[in-house]
């Protein structure tokens, strides 16, 4: 039998967490071997409820000891991350923080001479399937409305060039309109999804975005409209806001889990 895939994770915050449990319940041919955090002292508890031991490491030394890294960071600290991976060509590099993708000039081609294989899970939104196809046929357009709860902004919400507290925000309001690269630079830890889409589809500056803070919504909402030669498909996802962190949705963790899974499975579903 071959030897299990290494897998480093990379911050263990809402959803580093969670693929580490995933990583040490058990994933066929994938075993969980190291993980950064920012903190060293916090690591113990983190890690407290784990059978695997895995080492704690410097994150720029993550690509050296894993074959599989996947990152859960705050967008400040990606780019230590992301050089330390072109340094180790032939690894997989599985990203949350799809919109530093968008931020990082000349990444992506440094990524492809150093032979790095950089996975986007779906992460909060769904419909990708659908927008690879349309992309095949010919896209025309592709707009994306995102509306969530005002403290999922954090406490305090930019409109415009003013902060307000989320409390004060008593109805739907517009926080940004605009361009997919446009809204990573506004709102980075919010509207990743935009790269997502941008990615799969019509690129960072020909998809459309809107952001909204709606006190009449507990889900974070995600709606995606593509416009094609095959007809138009949409997409709604409604997620809960994580219990840990309501900037990101919950079903973000178990998306990569997800895709995790179906690096070593047989059949290949929806691809
Ligand atoms: N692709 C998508 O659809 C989505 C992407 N995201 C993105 O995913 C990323 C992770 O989100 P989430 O888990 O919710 O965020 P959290 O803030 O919960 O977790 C980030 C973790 O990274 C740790 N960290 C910070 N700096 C370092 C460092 N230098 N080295 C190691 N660890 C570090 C933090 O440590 P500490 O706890 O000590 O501060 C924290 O535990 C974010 O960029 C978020 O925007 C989120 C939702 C959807
Ligand atoms: O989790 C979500 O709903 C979306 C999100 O934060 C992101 O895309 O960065």
């Amino acid at each position: 039998m071959a030897e299990p895939l290494r897998v480093a994770v990379a911050g263990l915050g809402s959803i580093g967490m969670r693929v580490a449990a995933a990583l040490d319940q058990g994933i066929e041919g994938l075993e969980l071997k190291a993980v950064a955090v920012r903190d060293a002292a916090t690591a113990g508890a983190r890690l407290a409820g784990l059978r695997s031991s895995p080492v704690i490491l410097p994150l720029a030394d993550l690509p050296e000891a894993a074959d599989i890294v996947v990152e859960c960071l705050p967008p400040s600290a990606f780019s230590v991350l992301a050089n330390a991976m072109l340094n180790h060509g032939g690894k997989t590099f599985v990203v949350a923080s799809v919109g530093q993708l968008l931020c990082s000039d000349g990444f992506l081609d440094a990524a492809r001479a150093a032979d790095l294989a950089i996975l986007a899970p779906s992460g909060a939104i769904a419909g990708l399937d659908g927008l690879r196809a349309a992309r095949e046929i010919g896209l025309e357009a592709v707009a994306l409305k995102t509306r969530k709860p005002p403290l999922s902004f954090g406490d305090g919400v930019r409109i415009g060039d003013k902060t307000v507290a989320a409390s004060e925000i008593k109805e739907p309001t517009c926080l940004f309109s605009g361009s997919a690269r446009q809204s990573i630079a506004a709102f980075p830890k919010n509207i990743n999804v935009a790269a997502t889409v941008a990615l799969a589809g019509l690129g960072a500056d020909r998809t459309s975005v809107e952001i909204w803070a709606d006190p009449g919504i507990a889900m974070n909402t995600h709606e995606i409209t593509i416009r094609s030669k095959g007809g138009t498909i949409t997409a709604v996802s409604e997620n809960l806001p994580d219990a840990d962190n309501p900037k990101s949705s919950a079903i973000t963790a178990y998306s990569i889990i997800a895709a995790l899974r179906r690096m070593e499975s047989v059949v290949s579903v929806g691809s």
